[in-house]
């Protein structure tokens, strides 16, 4: 049955609603795993979409997330902001507060915002802010904005995640390089799988990586970075092998500087909705030790969004 979008809204057309009764991972998460990239979608009636947004969800409500952290095992959360609510963060706020201290949020701000407002978003939990470059997703934000934005959030400690399409990285090189904070990438800057691993655009990436020690990557979203599947459905245990060698390398080589999430409830997917006990399963696959997985599930999240639980950080 199709899921609701609730208020005074109409699904965009083709969208996929997220996965019901997801598997129970066969991965066993360390203690303590954080799922650093998920997101909620109003509900709308509550939490109306932006005006300004590029597509309108199902609902993704903060008691569904929760209800799937425990269910896969995550002891965590990190709420990115989704563009589908533009700069206003009440959903993601809402969600952080509810959660009893398990989840820290990710927003959008504009220029406008106070330090007052500024406050309220670190106290509510908020530890980044996300620069979307993704043309579909986003109008276009002035560079100078974005820079006096880094440069106000850098003194809360926060830091900037990155989105953006492998292609764009030379354009962005010395924007993401001038960067005052910690810099997450979102989807290892969307590679193309079906391009060599050792070929310029990709090896470009690592570069950026390899010279830039604040530069962090989320190793996430096989589903939407993959080619040739197998898609994680119907108990698939090897699935989206053509991004497995890429997300593996990112983690071997920079296993400190790596994050991990579900992605749910998954923006714009149209081809298939990935059942998200199966996306868990991906996690051995590309971080293939326990103290991999140990860095990559646990530590590395609790140092950029609850350092102040991790001594000596
Ligand atoms: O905020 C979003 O709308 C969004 C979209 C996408 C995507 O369409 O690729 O991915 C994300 O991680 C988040």
């Amino acid at each position: 049955m199709s899921k609701p979008t609730t208020g005074d809204f109409t699904k965009t057309a083709g969208w996929l609603d997220w996965y019901t009764g997801p598997a129970k991972p066969r991965f066993q998460l360390p203690a303590g795993a954080v799922d650093a990239h998920c997101h909620v979608f109003g509900p709308g009636a509550e939490f109306p979409y932006a005006p300004e947004r590029k597509y309108t969800p199902c609902d993704a409500s903060k008691a569904e997330l929760y209800a799937l952290r425990d269910h896969l095992g995550f002891a965590r959360n990190v709420v990115v902001q989704a563009t589908c609510h533009g700069a206003d963060n009440r959903a993601m706020v809402d969600a952080c507060l509810s959660s009893g201290g398990k989840a820290r949020g990710v927003a959008t701000v504009r220029r406008s915002i106070t330090d007052e407002q500024l406050q309220e978003l670190h106290d509510a939990g908020v530890r980044g802010v996300r620069f979307n470059f993704v043309k579909r997703l986003v109008d276009f934000t002035p560079k100078d904005e974005l820079l006096e934005i880094a440069g106000r959030i850098a003194k809360l400690g926060w830091h900037v995640v990155i989105y953006f399409e492998a292609v764009d990285l030379p354009e962005l090189w010395d924007f993401f390089t001038a960067l005052p904070t910690t810099v997450v990438v979102d989807h290892m800057g969307r590679p193309d799988v079906s391009k060599p691993i050792d070929g310029p655009e990709f090896e470009l990436f690592l570069k950026f990586m390899r010279e830039h020690s604040n530069v962090w990557s989320k190793v996430s979203c096989p589903e939407r970075l993959s080619v040739t599947g197998p898609k994680a459905l119907n108990g698939e245990q090897a699935a989206y092998r053509d991004v497995v060698p890429f997300a593996r390398r990112v983690v071997e080589e920079f296993p400190d500087r790596v994050l991990w999430g579900t992605d749910w409830p998954h923006p714009n997917l149209k081809d298939h909705m990935p059942d998200d006990g199966l996306l868990v399963d991906f996690i051995p696959a590309i971080a293939p030790t326990p103290e991999l997985q140990q860095k990559l599930l646990v530590d590395n999240p609790m140092r950029l969004y609850w350092p102040e639980e991790v001594k000596g950080a």
